[in-house]
């Protein structure tokens, strides 16, 4: 479905070899949420469905394409000052084509499943990653405090689909 350009909604690609027990983030190199490793993603343009803008993203960040998308995940996330909030679909690849590339937002990088680094990611992060890791669909919404680290409120739940 082709969503309407008023809502701000956000795309967010985390390509996991499970065979391989790896996973491709990216060091954000500016804009938001730079400095943290993160999935591929950005913005939904106008006219554009979510999926495609997901496929575009990956493409775009990482040099890379994938045959199979599948929807995992909906965040929602506010911060404290900020009346828009973020909506983030989140999917999983589980195979790639090509060869991961740095371009001028993110610079790919593999980690073992087991050495994620949380420390310098999003503070939720860690709270749906397991879920992401163990296959499961989730919805959740995090609230921030200005500082864009600190979470006063919570809800993570996992569903059945998506
Ligand atoms: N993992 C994660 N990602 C995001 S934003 C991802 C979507 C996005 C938004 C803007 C530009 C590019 C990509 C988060 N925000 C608050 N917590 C968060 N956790």
């Amino acid at each position: 479905e082709v969503r309407i350009a008023s809502k701000k909604i956000f795309t967010l690609v985390l390509l996991h070899i499970e065979a391989q027990k790896k996973i491709l983030l990216g060091f954000k190199k500016r804009g938001f949420g730079a400095d943290r490793y993160n999935g591929f993603g950005g913005k939904v343009e106008a006219g554009e469905t979510i999926e495609a803008a997901a496929y575009r993203e990956l493409e775009e960040e990482a040099g890379i394409t994938t045959d199979v998308l599948e929807k995992v995940g909906l965040l929602w996330f506010t911060f404290r000052g900020d009346t828009k909030g973020l909506e983030v679909h989140v999917f999983r690849a589980a195979s790639y084509n090509g060869v991961p590339m740095e371009s001028e937002e993110m610079k790919p990088q593999w980690f073992p499943t087991s050495e994620i680094p949380f420390s310098q990611m999003w503070a939720d992060d860690h709270h749906w990653f397991p879920l992401f890791l163990s296959g499961k669909k989730f919805v959740g919404k995090f609230h921030f405090l200005e500082d864009q680290v600190t979470i006063t409120g919570k809800v993570l739940d996992v569903v059945d689909e998506l």
